[in-house]
């Protein structure tokens, strides 16, 4: 099993990547921004739990999120790897990861950074908002409050697994397919 952490400042372009690696590896692509999504849509008991940190642009808190994530993982037991966009977003959530992964067999085996300065990632947020309907992408200060959730709780996630010798990082500028063969040569070469 091949598990991958796509990791990212909000609008690096993890989604996007996410499509075409899930195809090239053949992986479940787990993203909690959409499953948040979705169940805010149908306003399920999570979406309720969900709804106003994610208004604000806030982390949901953790022992919602990993319980949702664990939940999915357990329906594909027999994928070849699952790509994990979105999570973790704390060092508590990689914690969890890592003490969840091994109960099936399994454990992280990248994870790869994509980079790119905050001035492009904003102005990528703001064209975004203004076709996806995502009230967290088309207000500034919503915008800002995912920044500083991202500097302070998950940028700490690059040393925790550089210590594990885990860390790649690739650069997020450029034309969709450069990107995508940035990040299939990491995992080729892994
Ligand atoms: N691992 C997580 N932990 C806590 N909250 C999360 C997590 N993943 C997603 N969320 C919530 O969903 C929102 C949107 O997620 P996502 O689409 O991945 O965002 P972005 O485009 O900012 O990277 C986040 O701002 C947060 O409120």
């Amino acid at each position: 099993m091949i598990n991958i952490v796509l990791f990212g400042k909000p609008g690096a372009g993890k989604g996007t990547q996410a499509e075409f690696l899930k195809e090239k590896y053949n992986l479940t692509h787990l993203s909690t921004g959409d499953i948040f999504r979705f169940n805010l849509k149908n306003d399920t008991e999570l979406g309720k739990k969900a709804r106003v940190f994610m208004d604000n642009g806030e982390l949901v808190p953790c022992e919602v999120t990993t319980a949702m994530l664990i939940d999915e993982v357990k329906k594909h037991p027999d994928t070849a790897g699952f790509l994990f966009d979105g999570y973790p977003r704390t060092i508590n959530q990689a914690e969890a990861l890592d003490k969840f992964l091994p109960t099936i067999g399994s454990s992280v085996t990248a994870t790869i950074a994509l980079e790119a300065d905050d001035e492009i990632l904003v102005a990528r947020l703001l064209e975004r908002g203004k076709t996806s309907g995502r009230a967290d992408d088309q207000d500034e200060e919503k915008i800002r409050v995912r920044y500083q959730e991202y500097n302070e709780k998950t940028a700490p996630l690059i040393d925790y697994y550089k210590a594990q010798n885990k860390f790649h990082a690739v650069n997020g500028i450029g034309e969709i397919k450069d990107i995508t063969e940035r990040l299939t040569s990491v995992i080729d070469n892994l």
